[in-house]
């Protein structure tokens, strides 16, 4: 960054968009393979939340690969400029007093820890959708593991390319064992405590 950038200081900050909006903002970072259920979770969390009449908006991978991110393949240098960027976005949504639920594989603990070090300690919960590789490969929503095994697509989470499991998340999902519902429930009264 050139020393010659000096951001101005605004005065409607995060702390005024809180008291507006009568919560505060943070950010719900759901990691875990394709196909485990990041996406489902954070769909249905957002639907209980904005019927609460809470600020919420969600960012996906998918989504955002075609968009913003679309420059960037799964190679390990463009899946953390991927990451890096959603975590600057994810930084903007919260500045803007808007819970935000992040849905990306995010699969080493190095971006993870670039991710929470943007976004800050204090406004990031990491929630682990932990559900194993045959669960989501036998679910394979969007046929993705049989090309991976198919040597189709290269580089594939979990398959051809490394997940590294978090050491200590904030909450995790096991949703081989819970039911959407119940994986909904879970997350929900987590971000109820944190509000
Ligand atoms: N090689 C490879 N590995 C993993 N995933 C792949 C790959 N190629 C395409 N896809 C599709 O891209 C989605 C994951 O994008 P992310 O931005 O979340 O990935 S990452 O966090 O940068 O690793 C992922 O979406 P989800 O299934 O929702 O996780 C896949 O649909
Ligand atoms: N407890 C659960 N939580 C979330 N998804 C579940 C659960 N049980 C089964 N599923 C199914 O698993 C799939 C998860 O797909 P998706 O949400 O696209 O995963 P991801 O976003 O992690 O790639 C969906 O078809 C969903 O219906």
């Amino acid at each position: 960054m050139s020393k010659f950038i000096i951001p101005h200081d605004f005065n409607i900050n995060k702390q005024l968009r809180a008291e507006r909006n009568q919560h505060s903002a943070f950010v719900l970072w759901f990691t875990g393979l394709s196909g485990s259920g990041k996406s489902t979770i954070a769909n249905a969390v957002e639907q209980v939340l904005f019927s609460k009449n809470l600020q919420t908006y969600s960012l996906d991978g998918d989504a955002l690969r075609t968009g913003l991110n679309a420059d960037l393949d799964f190679s390990t240098a463009a899946r953390d400029e991927n990451l890096r960027r959603v975590a600057e976005v994810s930084k903007l949504f919260t500045d803007a007093g808007i819970i935000t639920l992040a849905a990306f594989i995010s699969p080493l603990k190095s971006q993870r820890a670039t991710i929470k070090q943007i976004i800050g300690a204090d406004n990031f919960y990491e929630i682990f959708v932990d559900t194993p590789v045959a669960v989501c490969e036998a679910r394979d929503v969007k046929g993705l593991y049989a090309k991976a095994r198919a040597g189709i697509i290269k580089d594939f989470t979990g398959v051809s390319a490394p997940y590294e499991a978090p050491d200590s998340p904030d909450l995790v999902v096991k949703t081989a064992e819970l039911s959407l519902e119940d994986s909904v429930e879970k997350v929900v009264n987590f971000v109820m405590q944190k509000l």
